[in-house]
């Protein structure tokens, strides 16, 4: 769908447009489609706050229609910490700035050994990832 992230300031704000790929009903993006940009909207800000972490849960409020070919922004930002869990929102607007869906998301911070687990190597850019993290 060839979502495209960027951190700016405090905020990651994106662009996306979805096609007959993430068609749900004729025309329209599935839900499951939104809810992963939203997922990948929010998880960038763990670059922002220097923190690894995954996500424990995701609340999606579907608000209007997410149309297909129509190009959308996201953006994301975190509202909060309590020790390990962060509390991260995004939302996706349409071309009229109208907010078609939005997401609160709790992301709970991991040590790196976390991601060793699917067995892969992880990103050399990834190295002291965390290590200035808080809490
Ligand atoms: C220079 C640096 C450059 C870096 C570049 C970085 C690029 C960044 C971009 C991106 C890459 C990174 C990739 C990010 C990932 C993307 C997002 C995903 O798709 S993640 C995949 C889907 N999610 C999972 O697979 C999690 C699976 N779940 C688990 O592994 C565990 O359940 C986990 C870690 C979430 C929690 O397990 P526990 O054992 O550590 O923690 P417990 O003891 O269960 O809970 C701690 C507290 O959190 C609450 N909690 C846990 N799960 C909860 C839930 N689902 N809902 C509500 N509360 C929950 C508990 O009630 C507890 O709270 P009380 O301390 O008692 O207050």
């Amino acid at each position: 769908m060839g979502l495209r992230l960027r951190v700016d300031g405090d905020v990651v704000r994106g662009e996306v447009t979805f096609d007959r790929r993430q068609q749900g009903a004729p025309g329209i993006a599935h839900g499951g489609a939104v809810t992963t940009v939203l997922d990948d909207a929010v998880a960038s800000l763990l670059v922002v706050l220097e923190t690894p972490a995954v996500t424990a849960n995701i609340h999606v409020d579907f608000r209007a229609p997410t149309l297909l070919h129509h190009p959308m922004t996201v953006e994301a930002r975190a509202t909060g910490r309590d020790g390990r869990k962060l509390h991260l929102t995004a939302r996706l607007l349409d071309e009229r700035a109208t907010v078609v869906a939005e997401a609160q998301a709790l992301f709970l911070a991991v040590d790196l050994e976390h991601f060793a687990k699917g067995g892969e190597a992880l990103p050399e850019a990834w190295s002291g990832w965390g290590a200035n993290a808080p809490g």
